[in-house]
């Protein structure tokens, strides 16, 4: 990556601050905000640089609070806040002072309403030019806020949430999984490793366009954890699957990868237009149906569901998260899970399977729906043999019979997304 000119590198942090203030004053989602086009006029590599910056100082914003504190007697305006927020976590990981504290001089003298607040700006980082450092690696690692840290430590235990922290604060690494058979010693070579349960993994990535393979669509992005779903339920050549909740594609792609027939539903739009983009790359094919999942109808062999959910378990890679919501919609989501499943349930022929999934870390959205659901239904077992598959260690597997992921397993290797699963056999 070239290095940028002040300029664009002022305008990267001016867009940086522009999400922080989104997420953090709007409640809005980062993909939710660059969906909408609102850094499209910037140059991509401008673009990838604002993004990361609001991304690492999500990731550090507790931190970078508690070191600000005590040099903010009054309350400063968001934006302002938000611009010695990114400018505390740059400094303190190492960027250098003159070109961080200029750039927010200059980004707060041009401000309309806040250009007077520029002295205090200059002032605040200076400081944290010289103090930043050593206060920065003495803190506590970050903790999730508390409407989520708090019903998290309770279903997982203090010791646990606290490995989750870290987790959430060191990041992901890019995970890949292939087409079968597909050659990835190319990737490799570059500083991937093979990972237990089959996905590759690299350190440190860049643009993922320019990886070697990529535009062969031999292998596709996927965290080793949404990986799993797809080989737990194991299809065969030939066998039929309806895959409720698709989009972008990644377990499609496996799906299809596999010889399934795979028939792929999502009720956005947009998200299905992605999946054909994904399809067209990778050379695989699906029938795609923008639609409700709950609407659907037919008799499958194997039926995925991956709901919608709270998305909980993906926040190393989405530090927005925690910020923008506040668990409001939690409720309403558990109730359509609950709707879904059933349905899906009656998608799904005798002697067939059924792939529950949720990217959360909230038991009432993965084991809590299992269990419900084993009651209801007299015609449904577990199939725990399903998760008989290398690198799936025994300490993972739940009472009811699921698959619990979380970020905090494989510490040593950059962690996993948290995710649940479970394969849900039908009476023949
Ligand atoms: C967790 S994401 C799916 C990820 C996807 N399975 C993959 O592997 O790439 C959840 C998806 O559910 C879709 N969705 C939400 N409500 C839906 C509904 N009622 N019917 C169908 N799709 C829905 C969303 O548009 C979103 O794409």
């Amino acid at each position: 990556m070239s290095k940028p000119t002040t300029q664009s590198a002022t305008q990267a942090r001016r867009s940086a601050i522009y999400l922080l203030d989104q997420v953090l004053g709007e409640g809005r989602l980062l993909p939710e905000i660059l969906a909408a086009g609102t850094l499209d006029t910037l140059p991509p590599e401008e673009r990838a640089r604002a993004q990361r910056l609001a991304t690492q100082t999500l990731r550090g914003l507790e931190r970078a609070d508690r070191l600000l504190k005590k040099h903010l007697r009054k309350k400063t305006p968001l934006m302002v806040h938000n611009a010695l927020r990114l400018g505390t976590v740059e400094l303190c990981q190492g960027a250098a002072a003159h070109g961080v504290v200029n750039s927010m001089v200059e980004i707060i003298s041009k401000h309309k309403r806040h250009g007077k607040l520029k002295g205090l700006v200059n002032a605040v980082l200076r400081k944290m030019a010289d103090e930043g450092p050593a206060g920065w690696a003495e803190r506590r690692v970050p903790r999730l806020p508390k409407w989520l840290r708090s019903p998290l430590a309770q279903a997982w235990g203090n010791e646990a949430m606290a490995a989750m922290d870290q987790a959430h604060f060191n990041g992901a690494p890019l995970d890949i999984s292939a087409k079968p058979g597909a050659d990835l010693t190319d990737l490799i070579h570059l500083n991937g490793t093979t990972l237990p349960t089959g996905s590759v993994r690299l350190a440190t990535a860049g643009q993922v366009s320019a990886l070697p393979g990529f535009d062969d669509g031999t292998w596709w992005v996927q965290d080793a954890a949404a990986a799993l779903p797809a080989r737990v339920l194991n299809l065969q050549p030939g066998e039929s699957v309806l895959d409720l909740c698709a989009a972008p594609g990644g377990k499609t792609l496996q799906m299809a990868a596999a010889g399934a027939k795979v028939t792929a539903v999502d009720i956005s739009k947009g998200r299905i237009a992605r999946l054909q983009d994904n399809l067209t790359r990778t050379g695989l094919v699906a029938s795609l149906v923008v639609g409700d999942a709950l609407e659907q109808q037919g008799q499958y062999d194997a039926v995925l569901l991956d709901a919608p959910c709270s998305a909980t378990g993906t926040i190393r890679r989405h530090p927005d998260l925690p910020y923008a919501k506040d668990g409001s919609e939690f409720g309403p989501l558990i109730e359509l899970q609950a709707r879904m499943l059933a349905h899906a349930w009656s998608l799904v022929k005798p002697g067939g399977r059924l792939l529950f999934c949720t990217c959360s870390l909230l038991p009432d959205e993965g084991e809590c729906q299992v269990e419900e659901a084993l009651e209801m239904f007299a015609d449904m077992t577990v199939d725990r043999d399903a998760l008989a598959l290398p690198g799936v260690e025994a300490a993972w597997i739940t009472s009811e019979g699921g698959l619990r992921l979380r970020p905090d397993y494989w510490a040593d290797r950059g962690g996993m997304d948290g995710f649940y699963m479970a394969c849900l056999r039908k009476a023949a």
